[in-house]
């Protein structure tokens, strides 16, 4: 059985991951993966059972059971997310589920719960994944693998301008505070750490925008001749 081809997107925060997989998925009429709406999804589903952000057992459980819905997928972020009944395509995009997804991710029987359940994206025709570790650990046979990487400081400002638009109230400087720590964490963490696959394409995004970004990314495509 061939299996349908894979592009992953990995990086830190804000780097830019989820906006260009959602216009690649888009285009190319593939699948889409945000894996880090499942970490968000479960540390929200955490807090709202009063499960501990360090309890790694029943974090595990949780994972595993996990009753999520993704409606519309392949719009980007902009798809809906349903959790227990409740719509939280919103809810989850918070600086502090953020960190506490951060926590969750760190812990090994949790990333191993929801290994499966990313695996189970890979469909015809093909599927693009954002995360951490799409290209290192869940999709390593992934024809193309993009690292896609800004400055700390450019982030924070991307990030800032994005929730400002949204009418939260927010500090350029606590975001920037939040992005490090978050940095910190997703790279030191033993279990799936993030960073680049041996394989993978780096693209520095600091000065560069969003469409030349993806034009980098097909341009890729093209020359692997993958997607049709
Ligand atoms: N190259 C770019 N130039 C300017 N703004 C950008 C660029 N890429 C993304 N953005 C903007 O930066 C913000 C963050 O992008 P996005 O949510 O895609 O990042 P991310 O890497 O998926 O972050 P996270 O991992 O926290 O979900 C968005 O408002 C997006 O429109
Ligand atoms: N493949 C992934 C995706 C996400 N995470 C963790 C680490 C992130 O800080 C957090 C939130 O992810 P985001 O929505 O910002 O992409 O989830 C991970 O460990 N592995």
């Amino acid at each position: 059985m061939i299996s349908a081809p894979v592009i992953t997107i990995d990086g830190p925060s804000g780097s830019g991951k989820g906006t260009v997989a959602g216009i690649l998925a888009k285009s190319l009429g593939w699948n889409l993966l945000d894996s880090g709406a499942l970490y968000r999804l479960l540390a929200f589903a955490a807090v709202n059972h009063g499960v501990a952000l360090d309890n790694e057992a029943l974090l595990a459980k949780l994972a595993a059971h996990l009753d999520v819905q993704f409606i519309g997928a392949t719009d980007g972020k902009s798809a809906r997310i349903i959790l227990e009944g409740d719509e939280v395509t919103h809810a989850i995009r918070s600086e502090g589920v953020a960190a506490g997804a951060s926590k969750v991710a760190a812990l090994p029987a949790v990333r191993d719960a929801l290994l499966q359940r990313q695996r189970a994206f890979q469909e015809s025709p093909g599927l693009v994944a954002d995360g951490r570790d799409m290209g290192t650990v869940v999709f390593p046979e992934a024809p193309l693998k993009v690292f896609l990487t800004a400055s700390a400081e450019e982030r924070a400002r991307r990030r800032y301008l994005q929730l400002k638009a949204k009418g939260d109230d927010v500090s350029l400087s606590g975001l920037l505070d939040e992005i490090r720590a978050r940095d910190e964490r997703d790279t030191q963490r033993a279990i799936a750490p993030l960073k680049p696959a041996a394989d993978a394409i780096q693209l520095d995004s600091t000065e560069l925008s969003i469409d030349q970004v993806l034009e980098r990314i097909m341009s890729e495509i093209a020359l692997r001749d993958i997607a049709g």
